[in-house]
């Protein structure tokens, strides 16, 4: 059932016992291995050992670690086949898909090796004689992580690879749905010469044991977490005590809007790529349309005939573009939103079908309201709620109007309207005429209840360095 080329990627495989944990195709519902778990006294070893590493690791040169970080990510490449079909194996997402996900996950192993040979101190003038003043970059420390189960590989590497490149050491947890793509890399990056000790992933069935272990633990210094904003707010308060740095990648309610003076074309593309991918579990899915009055009908049509090209299906199939959500419960709890949608009076416009195992029906709902349920929750799933509007200023104050700030997408062609919207949003990313936003040299993360922090980019690094500042003083001169 796992038949990948590369054999050395399933090393994290074992027979079942009862510390094991069962990984199951979300396609199929069947079973597809098993893997060790660690308890509490395993995982305080593994911290213990990591900052052993770390003091090591710390005393190396950008330079060095570079070159570790890229040949873990030329592996990544060389093995991309393999880890997209254990992706889709356990996740569901599409073939192709997964190989995009590798790419992009590997693109971080490139991005912060380049970018940790810039982690620049400063000098400053001094404001007293006989003193100068300067500020370097340092390591944090221990780096822990939490990843979901919707990018199982690209949220532990951009995590990962800043950490290692600041000079951390790195501990993550993935998620237990998916964690064989994830402990693959991390078997590659031992091939790359990464030392076990300063890179570990571990899992237990329970994720609040973990969650505790990372957030108490005083040689940790640093909590990364993306997931729902409930579990976000669980973890900030339990790394309180420790005074933890965090950052928090956490839910998303991105409005989609298209305006009157909007190339209906390049929006509907959008729509498709923003709200479709990995069948509508990402944070920054488009999760609700508002689409000018006067464009409405035709943006509906031009979306439905798009929407109508797609191929639900197992993931490892030809021509398949939406895989199956990650379980029944999700499915479920889409077809609940649908449901209540019609029930307040949304029309089902295309799609709507209820189908077996986890597969979610790609389905466009028209005259939804802006109050309704489907568009307060985060959906997660293959659906499109379109709301109409009429003005520019109703339409902000409804676009605004959620807990969550992540990403929002607009579609305009008016150079005035594109920068009082583009301000005027109250997101921490805006794609403008864009769709897809997503990429490792700019700064992602949210505002408001999405999140604290930034990933990718120049910032990205410094969210694993602390700064210091030199005084040197009595100085002659
Ligand atoms: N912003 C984003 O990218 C994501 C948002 N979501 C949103 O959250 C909803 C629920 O998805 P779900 O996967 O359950 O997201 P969660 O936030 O529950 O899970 C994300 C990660 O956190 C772990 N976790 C869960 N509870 C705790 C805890 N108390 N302490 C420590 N770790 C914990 C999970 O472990 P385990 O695998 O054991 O559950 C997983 O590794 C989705 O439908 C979606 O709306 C989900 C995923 C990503
Ligand atoms: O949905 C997420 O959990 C992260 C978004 C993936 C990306 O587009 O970078």
């Amino acid at each position: 059932m796992l038949s990948i080329k590369n054999k050395t990627l399933l090393s994290c495989l074992i027979v079942q016992s009862n510390t094991s944990l069962s990984i199951t195709n979300p396609a199929t519902a069947a079973v597809i291995g098993h893997i060790a778990t660690q308890s509490k006294s395993e995982i305080n070893s593994i911290i213990a050992a990591a900052d052993i590493a770390q003091q090591q690791w710390k005393k190396t040169t950008a330079k060095e670690r570079a070159v570790i970080l890229l040949r873990w990510h030329d592996l990544m490449m060389e093995n991309q086949d393999d880890l997209a079909r254990l992706m889709t194996l356990e996740q569901g997402k599409p073939l192709a898909e997964s190989k995009g996900e590798v790419a992009y996950g590997a693109s971080f192993l490139v991005w912060f090796a380049e970018e940790a040979k810039r982690a620049y101190g400063e000098t400053i003038p001094t404001p007293v004689a006989g003193r100068r003043l300067a500020t370097i970059k340092q390591p944090i420390g221990i780096a822990t992580a939490i990843t979901p189960w919707n990018f199982p590989i690209a949220m532990i590497t951009r995590k990962a690879a800043p950490a290692l490149a600041a000079g951390c050491a790195f501990i993550g947890k993935p998620a237990n749905q998916t964690p064989l793509s994830a402990l693959a890399v991390a078997e590659l990056a031992y091939q790359a010469g990464v030392p076990k000790a300063l890179l570990q992933l571990v899992v237990n069935e329970s994720s609040s044991l973990v969650g505790e272990v990372f957030c108490e633990h005083d040689r940790i210094k640093k909590l990364s977490f993306t997931g729902s904003t409930r579990v976000g707010r669980i973890l900030m308060a339990q790394c309180a005590e420790t005074i933890k740095r965090t950052s928090m990648e956490l839910g998303g309610n991105a409005p989609f809007i298209v305006f009157e003076d909007a190339d209906l074309d390049l929006a509907v593309a959008g729509a498709m790529v923003s709200k479709y991918r990995n069948a509508g579990q990402t944070c920054v899915c488009a999760n609700r349309f508002y689409i000018h009055d006067s464009v409405y009908d035709q943006f509906v049509a031009k979306l439905t005939a798009e929407v109508a090209k797609l191929r639900v299906g197992n993931g490892l199939e030809d021509g398949v573009t939406v895989g199956p959500v990650i379980d029944e419960n999700a499915k479920n709890n889409i077809n609940r939103l649908i449901q209540g949608a019609v029930d307040q009076g949304a029309t089902v416009a295309f799609g709507g079908q209820v189908l077996s195992g986890a597969y979610v029906d790609p389905t466009i709902l028209t005259d939804v309201r802006h109050d309704m349920d489907i568009i307060q929750e985060e959906i997660f799933g293959p659906v499109a709620p379109i709301v109409r509007f009429s003005s520019d200023e109703e339409l902000i104050t409804m676009a605004n109007d959620t807990i969550y700030g992540l990403a929002s997408y607009f579609y305009s062609q008016n150079i005035n309207r594109i920068w009082y919207v583009a301000e005027a949003l109250e997101y921490g990313m805006v794609g403008i005429n864009e769709g897809l936003i997503s990429t490792e040299v700019a700064p992602f993360g949210g505002v408001k209840q999405s999140g604290i922090g930034k990933e990718g980019a120049k910032e990205g690094l410094d969210e694993y360095l602390v700064q210091k500042y030199l005084c040197f003083g009595g100085l002659k001169h």
